[in-house]
């Protein structure tokens, strides 16, 4: 199954576009386990086995585990998440942008090695650091566009005033990406719920592209206006939330406590839904 049919499949089944974002930072786990690199597995397995039944998907940030030598444990759990939740996809968000041979490398890493059903992309570097992934049949590929982050101003909104109609660098990535580099239909792109007004501007340049969009919970972004600009056409939206949910408590109740808080973030995307249909 490609991985738009496996993000249709779970939003139906889950009636859910959210994602809950897998950042494990040992320092915010619950006493027991605090400070402990080696219970990045039991903690991301412990919130992926609360929440399995409330996503569209899941999306390790491949940092929080390299930076603590735990790759082997995010083996673990891309396994373990095939395993419970087998219909929900796993974007691997890894954010790789290379020369064309070392892309080749990041493909196998992302989609052999973890086995990932889609990869976050940088699309700076140009097609042929992206083509690498596309070789990889129903496999997806999220490209930045617009950023969650304040730094994001600061290359993507500049204009291309070689390219015509001078698009700013966001919306001539979006217009590559809905157009002439999506040869197979696996493009998607990240944009940032910090920035609604851009979303819209997007789905006006990318109307059927699947769209991942961080930045509601810790970043403060509007879930409620994310939905509305993010449904204003056809292409499925993608909201993650990974801070928020993961440490919506410090105790030992932590699991419990990101579904609540995944339940609820659920239920704010699909009443946005809702009143966006009215
Ligand atoms: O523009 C972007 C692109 C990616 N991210 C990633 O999403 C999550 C957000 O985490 P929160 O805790 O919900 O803020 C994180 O993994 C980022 O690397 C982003 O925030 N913005």
């Amino acid at each position: 199954m490609t991985f738009l049919d496996m993000l249709r499949n779970a939003g139906s089944q889950n009636q859910s576009m959210l994602c809950v974002g897998l950042d494990p930072e040992p320092n915010r786990f619950p006493a027991a386990m605090q400070g402990d690199a080696s219970k990045i597995f039991d903690f991301c397995a412990a919130i992926v086995d609360a929440t399995a039944d409330l996503v569209n998907s899941f999306k390790p940030q491949i940092a929080y585990f390299a930076a603590h030598r735990a790759e082997d444990q995010l083996e673990r759990l891309m396994a373990h998440m095939r395993a419970v939740a087998p219909h929900v996809p796993v974007i691997l968000d890894a954010k790789r942008g290379d020369i064309g041979s070392t892309a080749e490398q990041y493909a196998k890493e992302a989609f052999e090695r973890y086995g990932a059903d889609a990869v976050t992309l940088s699309p700076f570097m140009g097609f042929d650091s992206v083509a690498p992934y596309l070789k990889y049949e129903g496999k997806g590929a999220f490209l930045l566009c617009r950023t969650s982050n304040p730094g994001g101003d600061d290359l993507q909104a500049r204009t291309l005033a070689d390219v015509p109609g001078s698009p700013k660098v966001f919306e001539h990535v979006a217009a590559l990406a809905q157009g002439p580099w999506n040869l197979n239909g696996q493009l998607g792109l990240v944009v940032g719920a910090t920035r609604p007004h851009e979303i819209e501007r997007v789905r006006e340049i990318a109307p059927t592209l699947p769209l991942l969009i961080p930045g509601v919970g810790a970043q403060g972004g509007d879930a409620v206006a994310t939905v509305k600009a993010g449904l204003r056409a056809h292409g499925s939206i993608i909201v993650n939330s990974s801070r928020a949910i993961l440490y919506a408590s410090s105790g030992a109740d932590f699991a419990q406590a990101a579904r609540a808080q995944a339940e609820a973030t659920r239920e704010t995307l699909q009443q946005a839904a809702r009143e966006a249909q009215r």
